[in-house]
């Protein structure tokens, strides 16, 4: 399909789609253009594919790929977030199936989490400031405020089955790509975790790092191996993402109907978040210590950096 489409868009496009597992496209978008930039940490997941809503252009990137091929770990983050910034992305809604760690998040409801306690371990690469480059961004608040309470707003799109909107919760994002043992999801359970998953990370700090407000939303597919109930394995996972994705659909088009608002224009290009990484990363090395190859990829996440 995507190499019938044309290769370019002349418009920017300002908001973007993340699908996860079970969730390689949403029904009811037609693709336009397959963009598939070449970035300087290689190319993304999936072509992106642009479809409209209300007129406006939205980006799909399949996080897995289109034939979810992507392994957690070698789900090229860095490339995926930077190719979004490229084609103008500045908000994403990133969605992703993850175990209940809480006996009342059920499975198939969703959650908007608000924290991550991380578990991946190091082998996935996690910042785009590196090789003589330095940069440290906050990220006390791992998602983006603004776009959960538009999120939350729209908690009443979701129909199935007596589903529920949780507006709150911590995400676990483990390295995988097994599951957890039962000691481990006790541990993450009497930590204060929420949800359980593979994704979340680096994809968050990347966001962060390319100053985009991104906001996961936790579709529940099963209760890990805390629950007393069947423990969780992919059949039982992508059973639950096919009864989901039917409210990821409606929930997303309630999500862009709102974020397509003009009063809600500077919070999509998150204004919001302006200045913040390249601030970090300005003042940190030295002239004398700057890489030229570590400089050119900063440029192309932000054009016109190094000018002043
Ligand atoms: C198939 S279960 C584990 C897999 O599902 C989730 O994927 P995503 O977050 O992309 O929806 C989880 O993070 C794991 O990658
Ligand atoms: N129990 C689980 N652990 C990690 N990732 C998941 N994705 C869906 N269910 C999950």
């Amino acid at each position: 399909m995507a190499s019938t489409l044309p290769a370019h868009f002349d418009k920017p496009v300002r908001i973007a789609v993340i699908g996860g597992t079970g969730l390689s496209k949403i029904d009811g978008y037609t693709p336009v253009a397959a963009l598939l930039p070449q970035t300087p940490w290689g190319l993304p997941s999936s072509p992106i594919m642009i479809a409209e809503h209300n007129g406006i252009p939205i980006a799909f990137l399949a996080r897995h790929g289109l034939s979810h091929q992507l392994a957690p770990h070698e789900v090229p983050a860095r490339a995926n977030i930077a190719a979004l910034r490229s084609i103008g992305v500045r908000s994403v809604i990133a969605f992703s199936a993850v175990g209940s760690l809480r006996e009342e998040i059920k499975p198939m409801d969703f959650v908007i989490p608000d924290q991550i306690i991380d578990r991946t371990k190091g082998v996935r690469p996690f910042t785009f400031f590196e090789g003589g480059v330095v940069g440290h961004v906050g990220f006390a608040d791992p998602f983006d405020a603004k776009l959960a309470a538009v999120v939350e707003r729209c908690a009443a799109a979701m129909q199935g089955d007596a589903a529920v909107l949780h507006n709150k919760g911590t995400v676990v994002c483990i390295e995988g790509p097994q599951f957890s043992t039962r000691a481990e999801s006790h541990m993450y359970r009497s930590w204060g975790g929420g949800v359980i998953n593979m994704s979340a990370l680096p994809e968050a700090k990347l966001a962060r790092e390319a100053e985009l407000a991104y906001q996961m939303i936790c579709m529940a597919t099963d209760y890990d191996c805390w629950h007393t109930t069947e423990d969780v394995d992919v059949a039982m996972v992508m059973k639950y993402m096919a009864a989901n994705s039917g409210n990821a659909k409606n929930l997303v088009g309630a999500v862009l109907d709102e974020l397509s608002k003009q009063e809600h224009s500077d919070m999509v290009m998150a204004k919001h978040w302006e200045g913040s990484a390249q601030g970090a990363v300005k003042f940190m090395t030295k002239p004398e210590g700057r890489n030229p190859e570590a400089m050119k990829r900063i440029e192309y996440l932000f054009p016109g950096f190094w000018e002043e």
